[in-house]
Formats: structure tokens, C-alpha cells, sequence
């Protein structure tokens, strides 16, 4: 097994503000991964600096085996997937879906050459149809549902055939079907083998698809724990995550929290 992603006392800071505060984190190829933390827990940062999006102040970074600062990240980007809303927000609302998941493998947001390969288009095609939005390959990328840009924000992060796949918040926003549908989706990948080693973010235990091998619990920039998801979704850690007293419950592979007071 080797990481695939490498943190040592990750550091990240703006102004007198610490976003990330000495992070140890470990990712090894396969693992698929949860992080929880509540509103401004450094999330976000975190997973942009896995995407080789963002240098930390401190500390030192490997991504795929490639350390931060001496990669030149525009080779480093194509073999990473990521799903932000930040990203879709660089879509334009009259792209073609099917061109939003093709231009991926170009790495641009926005068609910009006329002709893509057609083993490429055949690819976004199947990708959208994994994610259960194939017939909507057609239609204009601001036509569509929060659900359905969701799913083609996953397809597009998986267009280049990744060896990381960062998904921030994919079933955020979404109502209940949406969110079931998509974490159905999501498990089916988990499963499957040759899935690329996944991160993913949300605040919600109930948005954790079944399969998650790994969990980071993250709180004002701070690692409170790590590790197995067994290990780390307990009672007393996701109450310290989120500063309430939460009863945490788990079955069939979900996860559920409520307050106890
Ligand atoms: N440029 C900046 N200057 C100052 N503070 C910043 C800057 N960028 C982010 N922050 C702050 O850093 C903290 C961590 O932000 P981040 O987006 O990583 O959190 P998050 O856990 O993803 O939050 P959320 O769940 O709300 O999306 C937040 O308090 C945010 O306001």
C-alpha cells in the first residue's frame, strides 16, 4: 500500500486567522474516507490542498507521491477528481452537459476547442449514464436541477480516470431522493475495486455513503481523530467534533447523530 496523500503538520493561515492548524493525515491507496466537522472546521481547505489547489503556510504536502512545491501541479491536477461547488461555479450556465464532463480531461471549465475526441465524448457519456444522468447529455448545463449538476459535477471529477477522487458536499442541498439516489450511486463505487482512492466531505453522518473504510474529524482547523470509521464515528469523538451531545447510531453501513439534549 502507498499514500496517497501525506500531511505533516499541515499549517494553513490568512491573516491572523488559522484555517488548519497542524495536520497529520494519511491516505492510502483504496481507502475511501469521510470528513465530518461542523461550518468553518477547515474542510474545504483541507480537500483544496489535496487537490494541489492550495500550498500550506507550513508543513509539508505529498499528493500521488508528489510533493507540493517541487510538482508542477498542472501534471499533478489531471490525476486528481474533484466536485466543489466552487468549481461548478466556473461552469457556464449554457454549456452542454456532456461538454461540462468533457472538458475535464482538457482541464478547463467552459468548451474551448471545437472538436473533442470521440472516445473521450464516449467516456463522458458512459460516466453520465453511471451517474444516472445520461439523458441529460444534451441539455444545457443551467437547465438542470442542484441534484442532477451534482451528479454530473461527480461524472466530470471522474472523467480523467483519476487516482484521487475529492468529492466536497456531493449530496449537499439535496432533497431526500436526490440524496438516496446519490448515495446509492456513490456506495456502487465504493465497492468497486478499481474506484479510485476517495475523500469525501460533508457535516452530515447521514450523507456518508456505505463502504467508507477511513473518517477524519475535524474541529477549528484541529484533527480530533482518525482513522477506521468504526474507530472514530462514536459517540464521544462526533461530540467533540461538534461541540453537542450527540448519540451516534449505524446500520446497515449508515450512520445517523441526534442531540441527546
Ligand atoms: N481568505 C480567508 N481569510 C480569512 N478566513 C478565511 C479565509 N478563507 C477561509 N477562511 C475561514 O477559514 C475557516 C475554514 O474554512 P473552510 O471553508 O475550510 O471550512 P469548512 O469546514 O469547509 O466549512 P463549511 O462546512 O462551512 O463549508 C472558516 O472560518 C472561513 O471563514
Amino acid at each position: 500500500m502507498s499514500d496517497v496523500l501525506d500531511l505533516a503538520a499541515v499549517t494553513v493561515t490568512r491573516g491572523t486567522k488559522v484555517l488548519l492548524d497542524a495536520v497529520d493525515w494519511q491516505v492510502e491507496d483504496g481507502e475511501r474516507w469521510v470528513v465530518l466537522g461542523p461550518n468553518g472546521a477547515g474542510k474545504s481547505t483541507l480537500l483544496s490542498i489535496a487537490a494541489a489547489r492550495l500550498h500550506p503556510t507550513r508543513g509539508r504536502v505529498s499528493v500521488l507521491g508528489e510533493r507540493l512545491g517541487q510538482v508542477d501541479v498542472f501534471e499533478l491536477r489531471p490525476r486528481i477528481g474533484l466536485a466543489s461547488s466552487a468549481l461548478a461555479q466556473h461552469v457556464p450556465a449554457g454549456e452542454v452537459v456532456r461538454d461540462v464532463v468533457v472538458t475535464a480531461a482538457y482541464g478547463v471549465t467552459g468548451r474551448w476547442v471545437e472538436s473533442y475526441d470521440d472516445a473521450d465524448l464516449a467516456r463522458a457519456e458512459e460516466l453520465l449514464g453511471l451517474m444516472g444522468v445520461g439523458a441529460l447529455a444534451t441539455r444545457r448545463y443551467g437547465t438542470l436541477s442542484d441534484g442532477e449538476r451534482k451528479r454530473v459535477q461527480v461524472a466530470r471529477a471522474l472523467m480523467t480516470d483519476p487516482e484521487l477522487l475529492l468529492l466536497d458536499e456531493p449530496a449537499g442541498g439535496l432533497d431526500l431522493g436526490g440524496r438516496e439516489d446519490l448515495l446509492r450511486r456513490l456506495t456502487a463505487l465504493a465497492a468497486d475495486p478499481v474506484a479510485p482512492t476517495t475523500v469525501l466531505v460533508t457535516h452530515h453522518v447521514e450523507e456518508i455513503p456505505v463502504g467508507v473504510t477511513h473518517a477524519l474529524l475535524l474541529r477549528e482547523g484541529r484533527v480530533v481523530a482518525g482513522g477506521p470509521v468504526a474507530e472514530v464515528l462514536t459517540s464521544d469523538l462526533l461530540s467533540t467534533t461538534f461541540g453537542l451531545a450527540l448519540e451516534v447510531g449505524t446500520e446497515a453501513g449508515r450512520w445517523t447523530a441526534r442531540a441527546l439534549r
